[in-house]
């Protein structure tokens, strides 16, 4: 019988990390091959199951992630943009696949797991579920399909603890909404209006972002015209359509050449 790959969660206390560890538990064709903390959290040291407030499972939360990375053939990496760039250097080293879902990524950051990219494969999306991705596509045709009296606004709203905004899934959006039009979104990106703003620039992609309670997600793309809008949109009511998402993602990236994937690699969207 062959051996299952492995696969090490890092931001293991988050709410994605216990998410994706209970998937990986949950899984057949995946195995939990460590759990990562930063140092000085206080889950480092015990045992991964109680910690999550169950029965043990012989996995002691480890704060590092060069051994941790050593023993794994993926990463599952759902923490924060610090974080996954030096996580990106080291997965490289080790050439175990890495899933990025942190969001918040600066230019900067995204230059540098482009460099990891080179030696080793890595699949990153901002959202990880099957409909988020269709509805790029569809908002890339609807945006070429449709000239600039028609404006575009995306909405996102998420729970009360998300640290960055928009939302990776926003901006995916927005992507995907100036590549149909053939523009650069930073070129007409127009985010959280405030104040006296001066009527809408034509041709302007606007972002706006709702924080509350628990929302798991959503997103609306609105085409809004004289007389008619278009409005397409998604919700996501579970996290573990994400991390189903990363799962599938770590298994599709076995074998692969080094490189750059996102979700409509792993879906065969692309
Ligand atoms: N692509 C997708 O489909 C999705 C993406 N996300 C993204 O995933 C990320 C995490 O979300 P969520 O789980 O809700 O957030 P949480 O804050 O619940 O979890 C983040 C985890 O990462 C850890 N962490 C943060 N910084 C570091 C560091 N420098 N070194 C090691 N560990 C670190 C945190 O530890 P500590 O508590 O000690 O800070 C925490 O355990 C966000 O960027 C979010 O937007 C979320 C859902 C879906
Ligand atoms: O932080 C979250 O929770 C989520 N983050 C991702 C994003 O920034 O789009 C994906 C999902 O919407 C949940």
């Amino acid at each position: 019988m062959t051996e299952l790959p492995g696969v090490v969660v890092t931001g293991v206390s988050g709410r994605m990390g216990q998410m994706l560890v209970r998937e990986i538990l949950a899984s057949d064709r995946l195995k939990l091959a460590g759990a990562l903390e930063r140092s000085g959290h206080d889950w480092v040291g015990r045992d991964l199951g109680e910690c999550m407030g169950g029965a043990a499972l012989g996995v002691l939360v480890s704060d590092d992630p060069l051994e941790a990375f050593a023993r794994a053939q993926a990463v599952i990496d759902f923490t924060a943009p610090a974080a996954t760039v030096a996580f990106a250097e080291l997965a490289a080293q080790a050439r175990a696949v890495h899933v990025i879902g942190t969001t918040g990524l600066s230019a900067d950051d995204l230059a540098k797991i482009h460099t990891a990219g080179r030696h080793a494969v890595i699949v990153r999306a901002g959202n990880m579920s099957l409909g988020v991705n269709l509805l790029t596509k569809v908002t890339r045709q609807v945006a070429a399909a449709l000239d600039e009296d028609w404006d575009i606004e995306i909405v996102e709203a998420h729970h009360n603890k998300k640290v960055d905004a928009p939302s990776g899934t926003a901006l995916m959006l927005g992507e995907a909404a100036a590549e149909g039009r053939g523009v650069e979104l930073d070129a007409v990106s127009d985010r959280g209006r405030d104040g006296i703003t001066g009527a809408r620039k034509r041709g302007d992609i606007g972002f706006h972002a709702i924080r509350g309670g628990d929302v798991v997600g959503e997103h609306e793309v609105i085409f809004a015209s004289a007389g008619e809008r278009i409005v397409i949109k998604h919700i996501a009511s579970d996290r573990a359509l994400f991390a189903r998402g990363a799962l599938k993602a770590a298994l599709w990236g076995q074998g692969k050449a080094p490189g750059e994937y996102d979700m409509l690699d792993v879906l065969g969207l692309n």
